[in-house]
C-alpha cells in the first residue's frame, strides 16, 4: 500500500475517535451531579488501567480502588471510548437487572456490534428481538434434557481420544475442544472430530478479535475476526439450507438438535424465523458458550488439584452415580439432579474465578442512582467482583467454601456469574449440564496434580492460567 495512504488510513480512525470523545466530553462536562470518578485521558480514558489490572490477574483491583476512593455504589470512568458509570453492589445489580428496557438496554463495545450486526441492522430488528425472546425456549431445562446422553457420549470420546495414555495434558485447550465438540453436536448435529476441528479454527480467530481495538486494517485481530465471522456465517447458512431440505424429506428430525428446533419454531403469528437470524443466533450461542464454559471447567480442575478434601467429596458423589449405571448406560437428567455437591463446587469456582467479569448496558433515559445523575446515552457496567468478593455478601470471601450454596444459597443479586433479570445468560442451564458431565467423566477416571505449582492467572478478558494449566494425570 502507498505509505501516505497507509499513514492516513491509520490516523483517520484515531483522529475521528479523538474528535468524537472530545465532543462527547465537552457535552457531558456541563451536566450537574454526575457520579464521582475520573474520565482519564482523552480517547483512551481509563481503558489501559482496566485492561492491565486484568492482565496482571487482579481485575477486582480496578473496581475496589475506585469503590474505596469514590463511592461503594457507583463511580464514573471512561472505557472503550465511552463515558461509563460502574454500578456496584447488591443494590446496583438489582437496579440494573430490574430496569432492562425501562431505563437501560444491552450494549456491547463497537467491536462486538460490527462483528454481530444482525441485532442492530438486519432487515429485521424486530425479528432479532423476537428471537431473543424465543431463545430461552431452545435452552430451557425441558428442552436440554434430551441432550444429556449426547454430552456424556462426547465426553467419553473426548477422554478416549485426548487424555487416555497421556501422562501430562494442558487443561484449557482440552476443555475448549470438549465444549466445542458438545456445542457442534447439540446445536448442529456435527460430530465428526475432523469437521469439528476444522470448524473450530475460525472460532478461535473470532474469539481473539472480538474485544480487540476496533481498527479494521489488514492484519489486525479485529479485521481477522470480521472475516472469521463471515466464514462461519456462510458455513452456517449452507448447513441451514441443507437442513431445511432434510427436514422436508424427513431425513432430519425436529428434535435432533437446537437448529432443527429453531427452524421449526413459529412466533405468535405462526411465522418461521428468518434464516440469517437463525445463523447469527447459532453463531452467538457457539461464541457465548465456547470460552466461558471452558474457563469454568479449567478452574474446576485447578481448584480440585489444589484442594484434596474437596476433590474427595466430589469423587464420592460422582462414583456413587457411576456405580448406579449399567455397563454402557449414559448419564441422564436424574443423574445430574444428584450432582448437588459437585454443582456447589462449580458455583464456588465461578464465584472466585468468574468466566465473565460482568456486562454492559446503555441508559435509554436520564435517571438517578444512589443520588447521582446518569444521562441518557451513557454506558453502564455491572461487575461480578463488587459482590462476589465482598465480605458483606460472602463472609471470608477468599475462602473456598461450597457450603455457601447449600439450602437457599447466597442472597439474591450477590452471586451473579450469569447476570440476572431478563438478560440473564440464556446458556446457564446448558453450561451447568456440560460442566457436570465433564466433572463426572474426569473425576471417575483420574486424579491430577498441577505441573506449575504457582502458575499465574491472567484475565484477558476471560480468566486463564497463564500456561493453560498443565497437569500430570494419574488414572485410578
Ligand atoms: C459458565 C459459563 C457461562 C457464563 C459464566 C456465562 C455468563 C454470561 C453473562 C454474564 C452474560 C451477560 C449477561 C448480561 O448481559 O447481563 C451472558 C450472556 C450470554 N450468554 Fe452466557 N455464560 C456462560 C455460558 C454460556 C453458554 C454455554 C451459552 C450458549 C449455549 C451462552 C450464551 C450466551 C448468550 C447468547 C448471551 C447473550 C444474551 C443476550 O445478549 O441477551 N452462555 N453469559
Amino acid at each position: 500500500m502507498d505509505p501516505i495512504l497507509l499513514v492516513f488510513s491509520i490516523l483517520l480512525p484515531i483522529l475521528s475517535l479523538a474528535f468524537l470523545v472530545l465532543y462527547k466530553k465537552s457535552n457531558y462536562a456541563s451536566i450537574p451531579n454526575l457520579p464521582p470518578g475520573k474520565m482519564g485521558l482523552p480517547m483512551i480514558g481509563e481503558s489501559i488501567e482496566y485492561l492491565l489490572t486484568g492482565r496482571r490477574g487482579h481485575p477486582e483491583k480496578f473496581l475496589n480502588d475506585r469503590m474505596a476512593k469514590y463511592s461503594p455504589q457507583i463511580f464514573k470512568t471512561s472505557i472503550f471510548g465511552e463515558p461509563m458509570a460502574v454500578i456496584c453492589g447488591v443494590a446496583g445489580n438489582k437496579f440494573l437487572f430490574s430496569n432492562e428496557n425501562k431505563l437501560v438496554t444491552a450494549w456491547w463495545p463497537d467491536s462486538v456490534n460490527k462483528i454481530f450486526p444482525s441485532s442492530t441492522q438486519t432487515s429485521s430488528k424486530e425479528e432479532s428481538i423476537k428471537m431473543r425472546k424465543m431463545l430461552p425456549n431452545f435452552l430451557k431445562p425441558e428442552a436440554l434434557q434430551r441432550y444429556i446422553g449426547m454430552m456424556d457420549m462426547i465426553a467419553q470420546r473426548h477422554f478416549e481420544s485426548s487424555w487416555e495414555g497421556k501422562q501430562e495434558i494442558t487443561v484449557f485447550p482440552q476443555a475448549k475442544r470438549f465444549t466445542f465438540w458438545v456445542a457442534c453436536k447439540v446445536f448442529l448435529s456435527i460430530e465428526d472430530p475432523v469437521h469439528v476441528a476444522k470448524f473450530a479454527d475460525p472460532f478461535n480467530v473470532l474469539a481473539a478479535g472480538i474485544l480487540s481495538v476496533p481498527i479494521n486494517l489488514p492484519g489486525t485481530p479485529y479485521r481477522r475476526a470480521i472475516f472469521a465471522a463471515e466464514t462461519i456465517r456462510k458455513e452456517l447458512m449452507a448447513i441451514i439450507k441443507q437442513r431445511k431440505i432434510d427436514l422436508a424429506d424427513k431425513r432430519a428430525t425436529p428434535n435432533q438438535d437446537v437448529l432443527s428446533h429453531m427452524l421449526l419454531a413459529t412466533d405468535e403469528n405462526g411465522q418461521y424465523l428468518n434464516e440469517l437470524n437463525v445463523a447469527d443466533r447459532i453463531l452467538g450461542l457457539l461464541i457465548g458458550g465456547h470460552d466461558t464454559a471452558s474457563a469454568a471447567i479449567t478452574f474446576v480442575v485447578k481448584y480440585l488439584a489444589e484442594l484434596p478434601n474437596i476433590y474427595n467429596e466430589v469423587y464420592k458423589e460422582q462414583i456413587e452415580i457411576a456405580k448406579s449405571k449399567k455397563e454402557g448406560e449414559l448419564l441422564n437428567w436424574e443423574d445430574l439432579q444428584k450432582m448437588k455437591y459437585s454443582w456447589n463446587v462449580a458455583c464456588e469456582v465461578m464465584r472466585l474465578a468468574p468466566p465473565l467479569q460482568g456486562a454492559f448496558r446503555e441508559a435509554i433515559a436520564d435517571f438517578t442512582f444512589a443520588g447521582f445523575s446518569i444521562p441518557k446515552g451513557w454506558k453502564l457496567h455491572w461487575n461480578v467482583n463488587s459482590t462476589h468478593i465482598n465480605p458483606e455478601c460472602f463472609p471470608e470471601p477468599e475462602k473456598f467454601n461450597p457450603a455457601r450454596f447449600e439450602g437457599n444459597g447466597p442472597a439474591p443479586y450477590t452471586f451473579v456469574p450469569f447476570g440476572g433479570g431478563p438478560r440473564m445468560c440464556p446458556g446457564k442451564e446448558y453450561a451447568r449440564l456440560e460442566i457436570l458431565v465433564f466433572m463426572h467423566n474426569v473425576i471417575k477416571r483420574y486424579k491430577w496434580e498441577k505441573v506449575i505449582s504457582d502458575e499465574k492467572v491472567i484475565v484477558d478478558p476471560l480468566p486463564m492460567p497463564a500456561k493453560g494449566l498443565p497437569v500430570r494425570i494419574l488414572p485410578h
